[in-house]
C-alpha cells in the first residue's frame, strides 16, 4: 500500500515509557536518609509501554484495547504530552482535547458552574467563550438543575457528562477519550457517541480507550491491542483483532 505522508496527525515511533518508583522525590528526604543509612534504598523501574509504533491520519478513530495494566493510559499520557517517552517519540499535529482521568481538574467544593469555567480555563477557553457556551454545556450534560450545587454532589456518571460536554464543545483536531464513555448511562453513551461522530466527520482524529469491544467495533476504523506494554496488533482490521482479543480473554489458543 502506498504510504501517505500528508494528513498524519499522530505518529508514535518505538515509544517506550518507564516508571520509576521509590526514588528521592517519591519518598521524601526523611525516608531517603533512613533508607540510605540502612542501606535499603532502591529505585524500582518498570517499563509500562514497550516499543509502540503507529500512525494516525485526519479522521481516523483509533480504539485501544488491552487488559488492566497493559499500558493504555500511560500511552495516552505520552500522546497528550503529560509524560515524555523514555525511548522513541510521539509527534502530534493539531490541538488536542483530552478527557483522561475523571475528576482531575475539578474541585469538589466549588459549584458545577464554577468547575465548568475552571475546566474550560484549563483547556484554554476564555471567560467570554465560556459565558457564551455555558448554557450549551449544561444542557448537553443534562445538569440544568445542578448548576449551583457543589460538584462533589454529582455522581460519577454526571461528572463524566460534564467533562465530556466541556471537552467536546469546541471542534478539537484531536480528541482523546480514556474509558469515559462507558461511565454514563445508555442514553448519554448514545448521545456522546453521536457527538464524537460529528467531531470525527469534521476531520478530527480520535483515540478511544475502551473495554467494550462492541463500542470499538462500532466506532473505530483502526485498533491497537496492548498486552503488558507490548503492541500485540495494530491495524484497520478492527473486527478481526477484536475477535482475536476476545479469544485471548476466553483463554482460547490462537493459531
Ligand atoms: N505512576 C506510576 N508509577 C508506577 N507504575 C505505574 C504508574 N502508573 C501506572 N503504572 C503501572 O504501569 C502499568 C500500565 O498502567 P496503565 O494505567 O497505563 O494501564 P491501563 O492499560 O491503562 O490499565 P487499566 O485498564 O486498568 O486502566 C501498570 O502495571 C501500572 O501498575
Amino acid at each position: 500500500m502506498e504510504e501517505r505522508n500528508t494528513g498524519i496527525t499522530i505518529e508514535a515511533s518505538e515509544v517506550s515509557i518507564r516508571y520509576r518508583t521509590g526514588d528521592f522525590k517519591d519518598i521524601g528526604l526523611k525516608e531517603w536518609v533512613i533508607r540510605k543509612i540502612r542501606k535499603d534504598y532502591h529505585v524500582e523501574e518498570f517499563m509500562a509501554v514497550k516499543g509502540v509504533t503507529f500512525k494516525l491520519y485526519e479522521g481516523d478513530l483509533l480504539g485501544i484495547i488491552g487488559t488492566n495494566g497493559s499500558g493504555k493510559s500511560t500511552l495516552l499520557k505520552a500522546i497528550t504530552g503529560i509524560m515524555e517517552p523514555t525511548n522513541g517519540y510521539v509527534k502530534v499535529t493539531g490541538q488536542i482535547a483530552a478527557l483522561l482521568e475523571l475528576g482531575s481538574g475539578f474541585d469538589g467544593n466549588l459549584t458545577v458552574k464554577e468547575n465548568a469555567y475552571l475546566r474550560g480555563a484549563m483547556l484554554g477557553y476564555t471567560k467570554s467563550f465560556m459565558d457564551e457556551k455555558y448554557k450549551e454545556i449544561i444542557s448537553f450534560s443534562e445538569l440544568d438543575n445542578f448548576s449551583n450545587r457543589p460538584f462533589k454532589q454529582l455522581s460519577t456518571g454526571m461528572q463524566t457528562r460534564l467533562a465530556f460536554s466541556i471537552a467536546s464543545l469546541v471542534q478539537p483536531e484531536i480528541l482523546i477519550l480514556d474509558e469515559v464513555l462507558s461511565v454514563g448511562d445508555g442514553a448519554f453513551q448514545e448521545k456522546s457517541a453521536r457527538k464524537m461522530r460529528e467531531i470525527i466527520s469534521n476531520g478530527a482524529t480520535t483515540i478511544l480507550v475502551s473495554h467494550s469491544l462492541e463500542q470499538i467495533k462500532e466506532l473505530c476504523n483502526k485498533i491497537l491491542w496492548l498486552h503488558k506494554g507490548e503492541q500485540v496488533a495494530f491495524g484497520d482490521n478492527v473486527a478481526e483483532i477484536c475477535d482475536n482479543y476476545q479469544h485471548f480473554l476466553n483463554g482460547d489458543v490462537i493459531s
